[in-house]
């Protein structure tokens, strides 16, 4: 039985984790919550789940005494970079799905994915994870014959824009279009903005109510409009994405995965 422990269990992902663990027969050893939260809280309660008999820590050390063969950890990008240097003190698994990742905290995890086997994607759903395919082969065959814009859509709480989802989609058509995401993404357009320059990828964020996340990759062409999107209405799907992954994980060698290589669509 693989030990799991999870971070920020009173989040929106949070209960959808713990509830898929206990059906897919994860042992969980450990639960946290933002220091500052009720300590000693029964980790389902603190989800709005039937008690698991597992208290909630204010931190991840703690929390690991337990014993554990991996943490899933959707919290925020700078609660996740720590978490990932003591995973790799303490050498245990990681599944990472918080998003807005700056540089610095980036390279954090890249440190800690040095000792440590890491998983780390802005969506661990299927559905996406077949998008992102689905966007390298048409920007390939379509070239530069046709305009890219990407559309993304979520819910009034989300912290980060544009979504981890949507800047990842970016950046594989601007690789397969042999452009650069440092340069040719353009995530805002007001006034007097003249032509569309040839080279852009429009990234344009809405927010509202509680969509759970959508996203749609356009190529816009002479004639013809070809639209890719997903809509998650369930966030069942990223849980259970990172429920796949934390079997994945466990036990493999050091390195940087993310749901290529879980799902086995890592292309060489
Ligand atoms: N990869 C994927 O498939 C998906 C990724 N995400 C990403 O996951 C992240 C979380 O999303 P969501 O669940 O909606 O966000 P929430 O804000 O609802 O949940 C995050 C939880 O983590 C808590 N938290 C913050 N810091 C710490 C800490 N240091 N230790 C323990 N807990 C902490 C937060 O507490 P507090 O509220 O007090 O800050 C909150 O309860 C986001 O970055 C989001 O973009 C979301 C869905 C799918
Ligand atoms: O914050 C969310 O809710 C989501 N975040 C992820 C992202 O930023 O891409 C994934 C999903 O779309 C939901």
């Amino acid at each position: 039985m693989i030990r799991v422990v999870v971070t920020g269990v009173s989040g929106r992902m949070g209960g959808h984790i713990l509830r898929g663990a206990r059906e897919e027969g994860f042992q969980l050893t450990g639960a946290t919550e933002r220091p500052g939260f009720a300590a000693g809280l029964d980790a389902g309660t603190a989800a709005g789940l039937p008690p698991l008999g597992v208290p909630v820590s204010a931190d991840l050390r703690q929390a690991l005494r337990g014993g554990a063969d991996v943490v899933i950890d959707f919290t925020s990008f700078e609660a996740s970079a720590a978490h990932a240097e003591l995973c790799a003190a303490e050498r245990v698994a990681l599944v990472v799905g918080s998003t807005g990742f700056t540089k610095e905290a980036r390279a954090r995890v890249e440190a800690a994915a040095r000792q440590v086997p890491v998983v780390l994607s802005p969506n661990m759903s299927v559905g996406v994870n077949v998008l992102f395919e689905l966007v390298r082969q048409a920007a390939a065959v379509l070239g530069d014959a046709y305009d890219v814009e990407l559309v993304e859509m979520h819910h009034r709480k989300k912290k980060d824009a544009p979504s981890g989802t949507a800047m990842r989609l970016a950046e594989v058509a601007a690789e397969a279009l042999g452009r650069d995401p440092a340069k040719d993404l353009a995530f805002a357009r007001h006034g007097i903005i003249g032509e569309r320059p040839p080279r852009e990828i429009g990234v344009q964020t809405l927010r509202g109510g509680d969509v759970v996340g959508e996203h749609t990759v356009y190529f816009v062409g002479e004639g013809e409009r070809l639209e890719l999107t997903h809509r998650a209405t369930s966030r069942d799907q990223f849980a259970r994405g990172a429920l796949r992954a934390a079997r994945w994980v466990a036990g493999r060698a050091p390195g940087l995965y993310d749901m290529a290589d879980v799902l086995g669509l890592r292309r060489s």
